[in-house]
């Protein structure tokens, strides 16, 4: 049996858009559209993983998140822990620094992306909280 990967994910708001990266066609759930973030290393806080990974993949520098909500998600091939935060204190230009897609989505556009299934309680809640 594998463990469960922690990941810390943001949900980037500026305005009323939200920042969307499509994930990369040869990683787990290829091809699908994510909110920035990545694994929690050892000895990293949520918050410390989430400012690196989103320096890392977007460009972003972190001022401050505020914890959102987090699901346990069992994939057939993997089980993931989704810390996910809201990050609207942030300086800089959002890029695609891994040569990913990423696009400023509204909440009446968000439907049309495709997401990995553990996102759609996500998708719940920012469509009820941010709408
Ligand atoms: N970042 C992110 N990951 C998600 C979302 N939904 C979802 O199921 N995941 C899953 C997909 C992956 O199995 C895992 C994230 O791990 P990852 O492989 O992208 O981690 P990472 O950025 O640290 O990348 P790496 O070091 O392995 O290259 O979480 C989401 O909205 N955002
Ligand atoms: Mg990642």
């Amino acid at each position: 049996m594998t463990k469960r990967v922690h990941v810390a994910v943001g949900i980037i708001k500026k305005g009323a858009s939200i920042l969307l990266a499509k994930r990369h066609g040869h990683l787990h759930q290829g091809g699908k559209w994510e909110f920035p973030g990545g694994k929690v290393e050892a000895g990293e806080t949520t918050s410390d993983a989430l400012k690196r990974e989103l320096r890392e993949e977007v460009g972003l520098t972190i001022h401050s998140s505020l914890p959102y909500m987090e699901i346990s998600h069992d994939y057939p091939d993997k089980q993931v822990l989704l810390d996910i935060h809201l990050v609207e204190d942030f300086s800089g230009d959002a890029v695609g620094a891994e040569g990913q897609q990423i696009e400023w989505v509204t909440l009446q556009e968000i439907g049309q992306y495709q997401f990995p299934d553990a996102n759609q309680p996500i998708l719940d809640k920012v469509i009820k909280d941010f709408a």
